[in-house]
């Protein structure tokens, strides 16, 4: 078994067959549970719930939609529905089981629930693991954008159990690459060096890379975060690539995994960065190198300027009319660049559009 610390703040475990250990990590005094999950992961939902149930937790699944319909007020509403009809009190639990959209969704509502009950996070996901469920941001969208509104509310534990990856999609494991290759290109250089020795076998789940790659990459978060729970300062490095990833999510109607639209925006930030000198254009290079290795999407043409911007422009760390990015100086070197010249933002965008 390996252990991630997330400080001292919780543990992030990564074993293959972990997640049917949850109650040896739900903690003492919890009656209840609702074990929250996509009908995709239906079998691996009810085997958690059965789980609990054998040591004597009175636990529900509850289905909930797959991908980016989950993570919607109404199908939060309904899970405080569900959490109000069974009593669930501040003791009890909810364990998110399924990819980023849902552990988002499941710690929102645990979250909000009684103003805050605790939530065990069982990513399914590349990118649930590496990211999403590591580090208490949790969220909503609304038709004004992505992630508008939420909570910082940290897990009790994150079960990374790594048989389940088994089954995912491939195109859902490559778009987990997009964030494993931004903790290379924010922190943790190695990541970019192990992905370009062998690009095919980084994007094949039973890659001889895999443990190495998942674990480097929740420790660049974990420590991040530990170190900046409530994104204050330095955890903004995280959100390398989301400013204009998370416009094209919203402009695609949330229809783009958010991987790819990741892999997008941090090669918009590059061409950004280049476009105001502080990037050298080897490295935007690199970034399309690296991600067209693995199969992540690196142009967008959509003519779409205007709703693009207005999206960017809704941000969270934008500040009053600034807009505000996290760039690279250098790989490893990550700066912010605050109220760009317009110039610039719209060279970027003609640099992807091509
Ligand atoms: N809170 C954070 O810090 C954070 C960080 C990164 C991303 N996110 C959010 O995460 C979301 C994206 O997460 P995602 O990429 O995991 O997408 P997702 O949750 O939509 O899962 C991708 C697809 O894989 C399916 N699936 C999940 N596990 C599976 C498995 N083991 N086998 C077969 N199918 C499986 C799902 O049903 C879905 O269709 C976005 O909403 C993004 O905003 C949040
Ligand atoms: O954990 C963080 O902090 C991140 O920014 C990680 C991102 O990969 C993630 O997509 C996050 O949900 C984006 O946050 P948001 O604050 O821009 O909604
Ligand atoms: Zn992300």
């Amino acid at each position: 078994m390996s252990v991630v610390k997330v400080g001292d703040v919780y543990d992030v475990v990564i074993e293959p067959a972990c997640a049917t250990r949850v109650s040896e990590f739900i903690g003492n005094g919890v009656q209840r549970a609702l074990v929250v999950h996509p009908e995709s992961m239906r079998a691996l939902g009810e085997r958690v719930t059965a789980a609990l149930r054998d040591v004597g937790v009175e636990a529900y699944a509850a289905s909930v939609p797959d991908a980016e319909p989950a993570k919607t007020a109404a199908v939060a509403a309904d899970l405080w529905s569900l959490l109000g009809q069974h009593g669930f009190t501040r003791t009890d639990v909810v364990v998110g089981v399924g990819g980023g959209t849902v552990t988002d969704l499941a710690g929102f509502v645990a979250a909000t629930w009684l103003r805050g009950v605790p939530v065990i996070q069982v990513p399914t996901t590349l990118l649930g693991m590496v990211d999403a469920a590591v580090g208490g941001k949790t969220g909503i969208n609304t038709a004004e954008g992505k992630n508008l509104v939420g909570s910082f509310h940290e897990p009790r534990v994150v079960l990374c159990d790594t048989d389940v990856l088994a089954t995912l999609p491939q195109a859902d494991w490559v778009a987990g690459l997009a964030e494993v290759v931004k903790a290379g290109f924010i922190v943790d250089p190695v990541i970019l060096d192990l992905v370009a020795s062998d690009p095919a076998a980084a994007a094949r789940a039973d890659g001889p890379h895999t443990v190495e790659l998942i674990e480097r990459a929740i420790r660049v978060k974990a420590d991040v975060v530990a170190a900046d729970l409530r994104e204050s300062s330095l955890r903004e490095i995280l959100n390398y690539g989301h400013t204009f990833g998370h416009a094209v999510e919203q402009v695609e109607q949330f229809t783009m995994r958010h991987g790819e639209a990741v892999a997008i925006g941090m090669v918009y930030a590059a061409e950004l960065a280049c476009a105001a000198g502080v990037l050298d254009r080897s490295l935007v290079d690199r970034h399309r190198e690296v991600l067209t290795s693995v199969g992540l999407p690196t142009s967008y043409a959509s003519g779409r300027w205007a709703e693009l911007e207005t999206a960017m422009r809704r941000d969270k760390k934008t500040r009053g009319s600034m807009l505000r990015f996290v760039v690279l100086e250098d790989i490893a070197r990550p700066v912010r660049l605050e109220g760009p010249d317009e110039d610039w933002v719209r060279a970027a965008y003609a640099a992807i559009s091509g």
